[in-house]
């Protein structure tokens, strides 16, 4: 396929999508992020041997919205310490934050505090972010209630969900959510009612 213009990017006709937005995905190390994002992608699983990420790496995925293709480019960041200087760096590009702990991880679960204030001080003032709790399929090494985890989004406005990146319990919904809040973002009618992310989250669990 020839490219029309000489900068890499097809022109819009020749796109596979309508719209784009950039996700990223933040927590401790070893929640799940990697694995998250792999499910999602790939329907895969990957266990054994925990090979933490290293800076930071993305993936795209294109899902309908209403007929409405939306390409995710989702990047998944390293949850080490060492790294974070590195992350910084990409937080204000990102519409969407994936914030995630370990259910069966206490410290995890603790640090959110700490990361909804980074993201406070690196990320877009109106960034989409959802927090989750994954891991869920390993109900008997729980160490976080859901209602905690709950209640920690209820106070800070953040839509809330238990995932699982083995079984791919709300993986997708996740994404679909973010994408579907972005693309109302982008084309919001003005006569049509505001899209409300929570409400679709609940909706959508019930349903399944
Ligand atoms: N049972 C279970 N194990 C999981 C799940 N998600 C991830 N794991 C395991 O948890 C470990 C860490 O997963 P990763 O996805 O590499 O963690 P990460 O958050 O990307 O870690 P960093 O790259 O260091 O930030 C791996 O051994 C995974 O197999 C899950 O939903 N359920």
């Amino acid at each position: 396929m020839s490219e029309a213009r000489g900068n890499g990017i097809p022109p819009a006709s020749l796109q596979d999508y309508e719209l784009a937005g950039k996700v990223m995905l933040l927590g401790d190390s070893g929640v799940g992020k990697t694995c998250f994002l792999l499910q999602f992608k790939d329907g895969a699983f990957l266990s054994g041997t925990f090979i933490a990420t290293v800076g930071i790496d993305f993936r795209n995925k294109v899902v309908a919205v209403d007929g409405v293709k939306v390409k995710l480019q989702i990047w998944d960041t390293a949850g080490q310490e060492r790294f974070r200087s590195v992350t910084h760096a990409y937080y204000r590009d990102a519409q969407a934050l994936l914030l995630l702990y370990d259910i069966t991880s206490k410290m995890s679960f603790d640090n959110i505090r700490a990361w909804l204030t980074e993201i406070h001080e690196y990320a877009q003032k109106d960034v989409v972010i959802m927090l989750l709790g994954n891991k869920a399929d390993v109900s008997s090494e729980r160490m976080v209630r859901t209602e905690d985890g709950a209640s920690l989004a209820r106070e800070y406005g953040v839509p809330f969900m238990e995932t699982s990146a083995k079984t791919g319990m709300n993986v997708e919904l996740a994404f679909l959510a973010i994408a579907r809040e972005l693309k109302q973002r982008a084309m919001q009618l003005p006569d049509e009612p505001r899209f409300q992310i929570h409400d679709y989250i609940e909706a959508q669990q019930k349903r399944s």
